[in-house]
């Protein structure tokens, strides 16, 4: 590589937090939405913001669009405040409801918007590029969810942000209208826009991030790629059934003495054992002890992730 004499300062991260924190008001006292939550996201990153409801997805994206207020700590958008980026353009939001009216056309909704940013072109290449060219003259009413999530993607597109926030962007579509619409802001980020996006769904993380932060309860739980977070979702479960309540009692305090034993729960006679190695557990319970009718299930992927989120401060080898 050649070198210059000038050293240029290197970009500041498309999005930083530092100790963020959200409490609301309650007549049960305050809660905690946010609980100290520090993250930087580089340009160019996509990133899933990924956590069951209730977890501060949406509490801590609207702090990034200086929706709220945090109650402590910061949040830089490209090394500014919100409020700030925002100003300039820099971020756009594609959120589940709400800014649409169901009377005017695809392509008016879309001309309103970028007059509302002072550019005066054709609406045309934002509908392109949010895949809804065919339907420039369709009433935004007559639109399915998908198409109308569509749309504000495009509406996002008016100001070219550098960061883009989406909010659950596919709750309630269906298969093929999610996938329509991932194809559209995946090739869109192609172009090197950084992308953040919440959502429930393990599998949408895994097929549309480059990397995924998972969070419950106002927490980071984990935070890697979506190959570290796919494996630590690759766990398996083996039950067998130990009919002796003693025996079982003492096979459990073995099993924990396990290495890689994660976690173990009881059905009745029946104990319910995750593992990452199943072969192990199963010689044991087979060759050990008198365990029965003993069964191995790679793990619904939704269910680790359940038990991931449910496990305070999971960490990844290698997370960045
Ligand atoms: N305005 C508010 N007043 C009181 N509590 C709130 C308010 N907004 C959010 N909360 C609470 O803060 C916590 C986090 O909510 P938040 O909406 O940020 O989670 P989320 O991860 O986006 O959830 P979901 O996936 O269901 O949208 C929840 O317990 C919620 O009830």
């Amino acid at each position: 590589m050649t070198s210059t004499s000038t050293t240029t300062p290197s970009a500041p991260p498309a999005l930083s937090l530092r100790g963020l924190r959200k409490e609301f008001p309650s007549s049960a006292g305050p809660v905690r939405a946010v609980d100290g939550i520090d993250l930087e996201i580089a340009p160019g990153e996509v990133v899933a913001f990924l956590g069951p409801n209730g977890a501060g997805k949406t509490s801590t994206i609207d702090m990034v669009l200086g929706l709220s207020t945090p109650t402590a700590g910061t949040v830089r958008v490209f090394g500014t405040d919100p409020a700030e980026a925002i100003a300039a353009g820099r971020v756009a939001a594609v959120m589940q409801t709400g800014g649409l009216l169901r009377d005017i056309t695809v392509a008016e909704t879309v001309g309103l918007t970028a007059a509302l940013f002072g550019r005066t072109g054709s609406p045309t290449p934002y509908l392109e590029r949010a895949g809804i060219a065919d339907l420039a003259d369709r009433l935004v009413g007559k639109c399915s969810g998908g198409q109308q999530q569509r749309l504000r993607f495009a509406m996002a597109l008016v100001s070219e942000p550098d960061l883009l926030l989406l909010d659950e962007p596919t709750t309630g579509m269906d298969v093929e209208g999610r996938r329509e619409f991932w194809a559209a802001i995946r090739a869109d980020a192609a172009a090197g826009r950084t992308v953040v996006f919440a959502t429930h769904y393990l599998e949408e993380a895994d097929a549309y991030a480059d990397r995924v932060v998972l969070v419950s309860q106002g927490r980071v739980v984990a935070d890697g790629s979506t190959a570290e977070v796919k494996n630590l979702a690759s766990g398996r479960t083996v039950s067998a059934r130990i009919d002796d309540d003693g025996e079982r009692a003492a096979v459990t305090v073995q099993l924990r003495g396990l290495p890689v034993v994660d976690a173990i729960d009881h059905r009745g006679s029946r104990l319910v054992v995750r593992t990452p190695d199943s072969d192990v557990v199963a010689r044991f319970l087979l060759t050990q002890t008198t365990a029965s009718d003993l069964e191995v299930a790679s793990e619904n992927l939704e269910d680790a992730f359940v038990a991931l989120t449910a496990t305070a401060a999971t960490t990844m080898d290698g997370a960045s």
